[in-house]
């Protein structure tokens, strides 16, 4: 089955890398400009740089020509999905769309599969996500992530389809647990990057992934998600690679926001977003997030990482 890679973002890239394995790609970029340099020197030197694009990769700016292909992978950044969808309506529908992103919208409270099925009813809908770094996957190393599908079927396609050489797949129904567990390891992993960033200790760390965890789990559990899907590659796999390394931009946030440094703020940081609109929503559902809450206050400038800890060791004491 050929498919299609929908934005050319490193992650978009190095899938196209690593499906270009089995058979013919197209990557597609909404910027003409930016085809034309990867066309010409065989690279994506904007987005990921040392990475060659194999031969029978096809880069492409005309969305009518990617959209052929009834698979389409959309990895473009999540408060960026429903303006893709919007714009390219007559493209997409009735075509087999692969969310790529992680993190739940700002402006809905709602995750990628959610916001598919409200913007674009008419098509299927399936999420890839789990713990790889675009780097990593366009290297060749070896990978495994979650892909998640409402209908068994499909997901059963979908992962013999897009599993590759070094990108093992595993498949759920739960989408939504997938899509909870994706959007808030990285809110987490700021968090982490923030204790690693103000010298507070590995073992700080521990704390915040473990309670981080809890923190996920209790609103996959909320929400109605099963719990199991949290323990999978989407949940812990990708918390634990997050929240660890400092090729995840996320974690540097944190880092820099530990070390009172300024970050880049052109580079894609989905956990920020991600923080408010979980926090928004926990709040309006009355559960305890309270690292996500401090999160937000330190993104905010409203908390001081001195105040954040004070704030969590002093909660009541509990069972954990
Ligand atoms: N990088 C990684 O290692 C991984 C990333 N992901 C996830 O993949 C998603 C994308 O991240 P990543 O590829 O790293 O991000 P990048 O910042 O590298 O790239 C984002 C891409 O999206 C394109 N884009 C943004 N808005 C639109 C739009 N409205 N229409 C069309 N294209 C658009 C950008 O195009 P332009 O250049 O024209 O602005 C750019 O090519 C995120 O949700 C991330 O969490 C998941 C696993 C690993
Ligand atoms: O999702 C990722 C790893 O699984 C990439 O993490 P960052 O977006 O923090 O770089």
């Amino acid at each position: 089955m050929s498919v299609s890679v929908l934005g050319a973002g490193a992650f978009g890239t190095a899938l196209a890398i690593s499906l270009a394995g089995k058979g013919a790609v197209t990557l597609w970029s909404r910027d003409a400009g930016h085809v034309a340099e990867m066309a010409e020197s065989r690279e994506n030197a904007r987005r990921l740089p040392g990475m060659p694009l194999p031969q029978n990769l096809n880069v492409t700016s005309e969305l009518q020509q990617a959209a052929q292909n009834r698979v389409l992978l959309l990895a473009v950044p999540m408060q960026q999905l429903r303006r893709m969808l919007d714009a390219h309506r007559a493209e997409l529908t009735g075509k087999v769309l692969v969310a790529c992103c992680k993190g739940i919208e700002l402006t809905t409270g709602l995750g990628p599969i959610e916001v598919m099925r409200e913007a674009l009813p008419e098509a299927h809908h399936a999420l890839l996500t789990g713990p790889s770094f675009a780097a990593d996957i366009a290297m060749g190393l070896p990978t495994a992530l979650t892909l998640a599908c409402a209908d068994p079927d499909l997901g059963k396609s979908l992962q013999q389809s897009l599993n590759t050489a070094n990108l093992r797949l595993y498949r759920t129904t739960d989408t939504l647990g997938a899509e909870i567990g994706g959007a808030l390891k990285n809110v987490i992993a700021i968090a982490c990057g923030a204790v690693i960033g103000a010298g507070l200790g590995d073992s700080a760390r521990a704390a915040l992934m473990t309670r981080g965890y809890a923190e996920m789990q209790r609103l996959a559990r909320h929400l109605g998600a099963e719990a199991d899907t949290l323990a999978g590659l989407s949940g812990f796999g990708d918390l634990a690679l997050t929240c660890t390394s400092t090729l995840s931009r996320n974690y540097r946030l944190g880092l820099a926001l530990g070390r009172g440094e300024v970050f880049d703020p052109t580079v894609t940081v989905e956990g920020a977003a991600t923080a408010h609109a979980t926090d928004a929503k926990a709040r309006a559902m009355g559960l305890d997030m309270p690292i996500t809450a401090c999160v937000v206050g330190l993104l905010d400038g409203k908390l001081t990482l001195d105040a954040a800890m004070t704030a969590l060791l002093t909660r009541p004491l509990k069972e954990e």
